[in-house]
């Protein structure tokens, strides 16, 4: 069973068409970039994997449950599937350790013990295990980041979806975060999307790159065949080489 299948999936935002005819599949384990133009579509598709965003035709099968299934229960996919955001999202009034343990101990019941001995290990991963008890405000943006990402492990997802999570950071802190993100890429066998203009990062531990245009997706390359060889499609091509200028 793959992770993710999109058939011939459709969203609209009222009358604006913002996906069209989305045909993908992503298998368990592999890391898949996407990126396109501001406005393409991708933080809406990678919206639509964990129900953040209703599809209004087609099937989208995530870990074996139909989204547009009325009696598939939201909770089955939030439960496997995380999701870290441009902004953090952190609980601003709760401490860095509370932050990462309140998912599994309200959704998954988890004892407090372990909960915590999770959490710890978590910090330790992503080298904030001295922040622990720390408050967001007090951390700068890539620790933040870095302490969303924990925070979305700890509820052990199969599935973790990165929606431009370093766009928001000053130039330094970038590296912190992907360093974290190509750890869990490489040492993990959790499936990844991520929407992203880290290049680096997509020719580091992408195992394919998906470009989007107008809500289609025009290109789904091994990075290979995107990086060292000619995507097919004109756009593409013309998007990967204003990157390259700008780099
Ligand atoms: N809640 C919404 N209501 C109406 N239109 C929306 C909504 N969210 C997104 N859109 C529109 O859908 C289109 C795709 O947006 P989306 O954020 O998915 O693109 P994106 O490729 O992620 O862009 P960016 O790189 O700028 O984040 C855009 O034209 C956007 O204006």
């Amino acid at each position: 069973m793959s992770m993710i299948e999109f058939h011939d999936v459709q969203k609209y935002y009222g009358d604006f068409h913002a996906l069209k005819d989305i045909n993908l599949t992503v298998e368990a384990g592999e890391t898949v970039v996407l990126i396109g133009p501001s406005g393409s579509g991708k933080s809406t598709l990678i919206r639509t994997i964990n129900g953040l965003e209703p599809i209004q035709d087609g099937k989208l099968i995530v870990n074996g449950y139909d989204l547009a299934d009325k009696k598939t229960d939201p909770n089955k996919i939030r439960k496997n599937v995380g999701m870290v955001f441009q902004h953090f999202n952190l609980y601003a009034n709760k401490t860095v350790l509370e932050n990462i343990m309140l998912a599994p101990k309200v959704v998954l019941k988890r004892d407090d013990d372990e909960n915590r001995d999770f959490a710890m290990k978590l910090l330790d991963q992503v080298g904030l295990a001295s922040k622990a008890d720390s408050y967001p405000r007090q951390l700068s943006g890539g620790q933040q980041q870095r302490i969303a990402i924990a925070r979305s492990l700890a509820m052990r997802p199969k599935c973790l979806l990165f929606d431009e999570p370093t766009s928001a950071l000053d130039p330094e802190m970038i590296d912190d975060v992907l360093n974290v993100m190509k750890d869990i890429a490489r040492d993990s066998d959790m499936t990844m999307l991520v929407v992203t203009h880290e290049m680096g990062f997509a020719r580091e531990v992408g195992d394919r790159v998906i470009f989007m245009a107008d809500g289609q997706i025009l290109e789904d390359d091994s990075k290979e065949t995107f990086f060292d060889g000619q995507p097919s499609n004109e756009r593409a091509r013309q998007f990967l080489s204003k990157i390259i200028v700008h780099k």
